[in-house]
């Protein structure tokens, strides 16, 4: 019995959306389900409290960030990313394939691995599916992710497929390297670009090695909304209905809403943390962004919808004046804010697949939202 297993609790009716629960040796996970990004072994600006109060129930890390600082021998040292982070509820870790790619000095790419330049020091390293399994074995998460190549969009079809081939035998060199491991289940991940038919080729070669869940990669990397959409449509109907469906790297409202419709059960994104970082909002009538003049003298919160602490205390006036003045509570109130909207946004969206009226609250909510 693999530790992280799939309960499928109710089917829309109207839609693929699915509500589901995925039992984790920390902690069951209610899905759908949003996880906020803490890269760094910290959900940048929250205290770990104040996410597990706002209802988070999984959070994400970095295999790459935390190899090259502080170096997964010392996380191991400290007990395990939970304990050194004080964060009792699940974790998902990312395999470092992708960073390396949009972080790392990409050095070269071969059978073996990854070789790259790190992005702190320049320091040169060699990245490998069991160098991967092995740092996010000492990281000590739930569920870890495959070592993979995130192939760049555009893509020719031929370097797309050599792609996924490897990406296939780099998955079964992660399979073996984690079958000791009895509380961190490995979840495969799908890639083949825009192909429909690299995707079925894709999946079928992942599957056959039966892993607790699966991950739809190589999406949100640059390519058009309507092309994400047409290659969700095929692609989570390659994947075994009992077992959770991850979709990497996704996470505005609009992305969630048509991802959970197609049958999607987990999704991260460093959207709502980055952009708060940067004084923009998400709010239940779209965008605000916190430093234009109009919120000078709106003394009214970013959002009446929200209960979040940000909204319930403080006006768009006072958070326009710590953001103007690069206040460090700026990051700390709209990331809370941003983190609550979404966690809420998938509560509520779970709630409306129980009482069958998904596709409804998603036309409700996209009314309101205006433009994305
Ligand atoms: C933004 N669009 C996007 N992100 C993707 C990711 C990375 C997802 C991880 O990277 C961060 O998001 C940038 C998140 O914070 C950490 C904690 C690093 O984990 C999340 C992917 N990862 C792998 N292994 N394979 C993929 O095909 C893939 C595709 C993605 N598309």
């Amino acid at each position: 019995m693999a530790a992280v297993t799939y309960e499928l609790i109710k089917k829309d009716s109207k839609s693929k959306a699915r509500r589901g629960r995925v039992h984790t040796p920390h902690g069951s996970i209610e899905t759908p389900v949003f996880m906020p990004v803490g890269t760094a072994a910290t959900v940048k600006a929250m205290r770990p409290d104040e996410v597990k109060e706002m209802g988070a129930q999984i959070i994400l890390s970095n295999t790459y960030h935390l190899y090259l600082r502080p170096g997964h021998e010392i996380v191991r040292e400290a007990g395990g990313l939970h304990k050194f982070m004080n964060w009792d509820r699940a974790i998902l870790t990312d395999s470092g394939g992708f960073q390396v790619f949009s972080l790392g000095d990409l050095r070269k790419i071969t059978e073996e691995g990854v070789e790259f330049r790190s992005h702190i020091d320049g320091s040169k390293h060699m990245l490998s599916p069991e160098k991967s399994i092995e740092v996010q074995n000492a990281l000590g998460s739930d569920i870890i992710m495959a070592f993979d190549e995130c192939a760049p969009y555009p893509a020719d079809r031929g370097y797309v497929k050599n792609s996924l081939e490897r990406t296939t035998r780099w998955l079964k060199r992660c399979k073996e390297a984690n079958k000791n491991e009895d509380f961190q289940s490995l979840f495969g991940i799908m890639q083949g670009g825009m192909y429909q038919d690299l995707r079925y080729q894709s999946a079928m070669e992942i599957v056959d090695l039966d892993l607790p869940g699966y991950a739809i990669g190589g999406l949100s990397v640059g390519e058009p909304k309507d092309i994400m959409y047409e290659v969700l449509d095929y692609c989570v109907d390659y994947l075994p209905a009992d077992k959770p469906r991850y979709l990497m790297g996704v996470g505005s409202p609009d992305y969630l809403f048509e991802g959970v419709e197609r049958g999607v059960d987990m999704f991260d994104c460093v959207l709502p943390t980055r952009i708060a970082r940067n004084g923009t909002a998400m709010t239940s009538r779209g965008r605000v962004v916190i430093k234009n003049a109009a919120h000078e003298r709106d003394f009214t919160a970013l959002d009446p919808e929200c209960d979040c602490y940000t909204c319930r205390n403080y006006s768009k006036a006072y958070l326009r004046h710590l953001f103007k003045s690069n206040e460090i509570l700026s990051s700390m109130l709209l990331t809370n804010h941003n983190l609550h909207f979404l966690i809420n946004l998938m509560s509520n969206m779970r709630k409306a697949i129980e009482e069958d009226r998904f596709l409804e609250f998603k036309r409700e909510f996209y009314n309101k939202y205006g433009k994305f």
